[in-house]
């Protein structure tokens, strides 16, 4: 079957819909658009998809909350943020996705992020349905103590509305596992029990699960490495650049290099570091986790580094690119900077990192794309692993966690490569991840009925 986007009746009436109830929200616009633009074969091939209203349906939370996030500074002022979490999708299992604490946190950017975590979780193949919250609140510059008076005034709202078997929430930008400790205590305080599966990401001495810090970087390198296998390519030797230099960016940069990339830049929002013989992976991750500082501070005590104030990395040449920051971090003039310098993939750690502008640049110019929701979904599947050994009260091997997540990730792509020769064209992952994620759901969709 040919490409079919957008040219399905039922997706356009659908799309309108979105936009005009999100108008304020273009992010979550985004991320609706770019799946729904993929599934117009699909919807074509099962009418019950369209006579069962599958679609809009799916693009409306389930739930939404909105919540007042009081707290005092260490200067004695009461502060106020806002805090959400959006409880998308149930039909998988419970609620499941990351808390992220930034400045820029709005319900769109919760709702982007919420949208694309039903299908990441879906492609899994593990019971695990789709959720996101966090608050606008800014780590950057906090005290240890404020962090941990915030999270803990974070978490008298939130606890009303999660659980094992309900929602489970866990880390993403800014929240790691000091954060999940605090917002944990504070559960535990409040509910008085010791409900061990409530959040994921959990410091592996009291429940959490060994390689989750590890995962999703290095699921994103595994993801990588199964496209160029498929075209008969490998890392080796190959250039790479990283943006971020938090914890995706960090494994991301780790398993390249224990592979064989050699990885010559990352950034974070102080700039761009470049190390052309290879970044000096150890004394990076002292810097971001040990110390919480940037790559400019990384840079100055790195003798053979350069630093460029401000500047993106996409200008560094390279063979294989990975976006592990933000959404929306690459646009269409740095996918035209990366062409130009010969980059022949780009695979994304971060959730949304390339424009639908900067998509169609590298389509054209035949550049593989490994898209984010398959290519990151290795952490919420060991996050998964880890409510499953809390259930069992177990504790698995680093070992036998890095194998489940090999064979996770394996599976994602031979979902997404199936896909998308099914319903799309050759290579086409985005599209395949997104079909591959889509239809499990819709299957639980329409065996529950209309709920
Ligand atoms: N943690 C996880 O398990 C998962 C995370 N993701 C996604 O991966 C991405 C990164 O998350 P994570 O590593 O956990 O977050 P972290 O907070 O650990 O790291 C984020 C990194 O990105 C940098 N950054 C943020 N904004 C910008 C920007 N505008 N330009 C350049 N650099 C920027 C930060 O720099 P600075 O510190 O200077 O602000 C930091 O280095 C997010 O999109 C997240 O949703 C996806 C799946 C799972
Ligand atoms: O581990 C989790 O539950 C969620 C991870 C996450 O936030 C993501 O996949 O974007």
């Amino acid at each position: 079957m040919t490409q079919h986007k957008t040219r399905h009746h039922y997706i356009r009436d659908v799309l309108k819909i979105v936009k005009q109830r999100n108008h304020s929200e273009p992010v979550f616009i985004q991320a609706v658009n770019e799946v729904l633009e993929t599934l117009g074969n699909v919807v074509e091939e099962h009418p019950e998809i369209e006579e069962q209203n599958l679609l809009e349906r799916l693009c409306e939370p389930e739930r939404q909350l909105i919540f007042r996030v009081a707290w005092k500074d260490d200067s004695g002022h009461v502060r106020v943020n806002r805090g959400f979490r959006t409880e998308f999708s149930s039909v998988l299992g419970p609620y499941k996705g990351g808390l992220r604490f930034h400045p820029n946190v709005n319900m769109g950017v919760i709702k982007f992020l919420g949208f694309e975590q039903i299908f990441k979780n879906s492609l899994t193949g593990l019971s695990i349905g789709g959720a996101k919250g966090g608050a606008d609140f800014d780590p950057e510059g906090k005290s240890e103590d404020e962090v941990m008076r915030f999270c803990q005034a974070f978490m008298n709202e939130l606890f009303r509305h999660i659980g094992p078997k309900k929602d489970v929430p866990a880390g993403d930008m800014g929240v790691g596992a000091r954060e999940i400790g605090y917002l944990f205590g504070q559960y535990k305080k409040l509910t008085n029990q010791y409900e061990m599966g409530v959040l994921t990401g959990k410091g592996v001495g009291w429940g959490g699960s060994l390689a989750r810090k590890e995962a999703t970087g290095y699921g994103v390198v595994y993801y990588a490495n199964e496209m160029l296998k498929a075209r008969g390519e490998s890392l080796k030797g190959k250039r790479c650049i990283v943006s971020g230099a938090g914890n995706v960016a960090l494994y991301t940069i780790q398993k390249l290099q224990q592979l064989g990339a050699n990885v010559v830049a990352c950034s974070d929002i102080t700039g761009t570091v470049v190390q052309k013989n290879g970044i000096d992976w150890e004394k990076l991750r002292m810097v971001s986790e040990d110390e919480r500082k940037h790559v400019n501070y990384f840079a100055e005590i790195t003798p053979d580094s350069e630093f460029c104030l401000g500047g993106k990395v996409w200008e560094v040449p390279c063979d294989y690119a990975f976006p592990c920051a933000t959404q929306n971090e690459l646009d269409d003039t740095d996918a035209a900077d990366l062409v130009a310098n010969g980059c022949k993939m780009v695979c994304e750690g971060a959730n949304m990192p390339c424009t639908s502008e900067a998509l169609d640049v590298f389509r054209e110019a035949d550049v593989l794309i490994g898209p984010a929701k398959a290519a990151n979904a290795g952490g919420v599947a060991v996050s998964a692993l880890e409510m499953q050994q809390n259930a069992g009260l177990e504790r698995w091997s680093f070992e036998e966690v890095d194998d489940q997540l090999q064979t996770i990730m394996k599976s994602i792509f031979e979902t997404c490569v199936h896909c998308a020769n099914k319903y799309s064209t050759k290579e086409d992952y985005i599209a395949g991840a997104n079909i591959g994620g889509f239809l499990r759901v819709a299957q639980a969709m329409l065996s529950f009925g209309i709920v």
